[in-house]
């Protein structure tokens, strides 16, 4: 029997309005040959499209068919078996190039079928990114599934009139529509979206202290890992930087991988770090690393933040109209200010003048002191405005583990946690959250997940007895 077609119902249906007005919608019977003309051109638009977007997998299934007909099955079982095990081979004695190569296309290929094209419609529609329109539906096109070794990134077309917030708002659909535990939205080129679906977490495990190389590195030094596998470097030179994180999110394995990344720097002079260290802990350590320029009391806090603001107006002076930017050098060296727990100074502290005393100092220093070479790195665990009024005075912010969802961007700007900088769900189990953070450079407003290094004790010791005393004032 027949299947009724959409036609056939529509054709019975009587709609009768209130005052007795009675019609029948008209059926035009479309002629079979069009229909089957239209099914054909789309078959045969789908299958070019494939073979021009995946020729090798094509290949790979024609090619054995073609060579079977022509020259007979052994011929193509012998031509199968040998490219098979090439690549086999090639997997075995060399894994690195093979995954490069050829591994993440694969699995790139595999997760765009499967994955992706599959569920794309479903996951569109019931996540209201999808949109009906007189009855048709117009879907977001998926362009392209590429793999890196840890994550699915995935290039979208939005749908005109879409915004890159539409599908930050909709990250959590995303994740669980596509069987991944996170969904990061990237903004790409106008009216083009990536999505990027971590597979698995490289930070889940602790990073031992990076090894220190003898690199003299001043502007940026490695502190940490990104999620990507690859090595983070921090930007200090010419910017302030702030990490805010609560109680046990791994301030100080950011403060001291900072400072050995800039040790060699600070053996050859270039560099100069001086530490405020109210909370007598974590920076008292390494105390010997800093020389005279450590102070732990409010009163030797304050003297210590206005010194670098003496140097600071001292080199603002000598570079007026001279020069616009400050360079390391032996006699002008990059002066890294170090504060752990900046609230202790400005907010909890109960001498009200050395409390403004201090906030000047550092307001001064974070409006002024980047272009003659004097930046500050601070720690702090509340980010409050009340707690530290100039919070925005610096301009690379770093969120570690944070208690609520709304401390995010507190910390690392408006729209940063639904760009996806999920702060507070770090964990707070210190084998796998200490140390991870957001950061959100002034440059580029996408937060990029990295774990810091974590310096132990022996790894501090370790630096105090080689580099201790070599970065005296000369
Ligand atoms: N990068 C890291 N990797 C792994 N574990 C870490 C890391 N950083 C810190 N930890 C662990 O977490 C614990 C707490 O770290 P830390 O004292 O640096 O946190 P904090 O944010 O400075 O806390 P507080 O503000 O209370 O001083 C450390 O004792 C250490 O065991």
């Amino acid at each position: 029997m027949l299947r009724k077609l959409p036609g056939d119902y529509t054709r019975d249906i009587v709609s009768t309005a209130p005052d007795s007005l009675v019609f029948r919608p008209t059926v035009v019977k479309t002629p079979a040959v069009f229909t089957i003309a239209v099914i054909s051109f789309r078959a045969t638009v789908g299958l070019f499209r494939m073979v021009w977007r995946h020729p090798l997998a094509c290949l790979a299934v024609l090619a054995p068919i073609a060579l079977g007909a022509l020259c007979g099955w052994r011929v193509a079982l012998v031509a199968v078996v040998a490219t098979v095990s090439a690549p086999a081979g090639w997997r075995l004695a060399e894994p690195v190039s093979f995954t490069a190569w050829i591994g993440l296309r694969l699995r790139a290929w595999w997760r765009w079928m499967w994955n992706y094209r599959r569920h794309w419609q479903p996951v569109m529609a019931v996540s209201g990114l999808a949109k009906h329109i007189g009855g048709r539906e117009y879907l977001p096109r998926l362009l392209k599934v590429t793999c890196t070794p840890t994550a699915d990134v995935v290039a979208v077309k939005m749908l005109s009139g879409q915004s890159v917030t539409d599908w930050q708002d909709r990250t959590d659909n995303l994740a669980h529509g596509f069987t991944g535990y996170e969904c990061r939205v990237v903004s790409a080129k106008p009216g083009r979206v990536t999505l990027v679906f971590p597979r698995r977490d490289v930070l889940a495990s602790p990073i031992p202290a990076l090894p220190i190389t003898g690199d003299v590195q001043v502007s940026a030094v490695p502190v940490g890992v990104r999620e990507d596998g690859s090595a983070y470097l921090l930007k200090l030179h010419g910017t302030h930087v702030l990490v805010a994180g609560a109680t046990g999110a791994g301030k100080g394995s950011w403060l001291w991988s900072a400072i050995r990344g800039l040790l060699p720097a600070q053996h050859a002079g270039l560099v100069e770090i001086w530490a405020l260290d109210p909370k007598l802990m974590e920076l008292s350590y390494g105390r010997a690393l800093f020389g005279d320029r450590y102070a732990a009391d409010p009163g030797a806090c304050a003297d210590l933040l206005e010194a670098a603001v003496k140097v600071m107006q001292e080199r603002a002076g000598r570079f007026a109209g001279v020069q616009r930017n400050h360079t390391p050098t032996v006699d002008d060296p990059f002066i890294l200010v170090v504060v752990d727990e900046v609230a202790f100074l400005t907010a909890y502290q109960t001498d009200r003048k050395c409390r403004e005393r201090i906030t000047a100092a550092l307001a001064t220093l974070t409006t002024q002191g980047r272009a003659v070479g004097v930046g500050v790195l601070a720690a702090l665990q509340d980010p409050r405005k009340e707690i530290l009024s100039i919070r925005n005075l610096f301009p690379d912010k770093i969120a570690l583990r944070l208690d609520e969802p709304a401390q995010v961007d507190l910390v690392l700007g408006d729209g940063a946690r639904d760009r996806g900088a999920l702060a507070d769900q770090i964990s707070p189990n210190p084998a796998t959250g200490a140390g991870i953070g957001y950061v959100r450079l002034e440059a580029s407003p996408e937060p990029v997940r990295v774990r810091a290094a974590y310096v132990s004790d022996s790894d501090i010791r370790a630096m105090v007895a080689e580099y201790a005393g070599t970065g005296e004032a000369r």
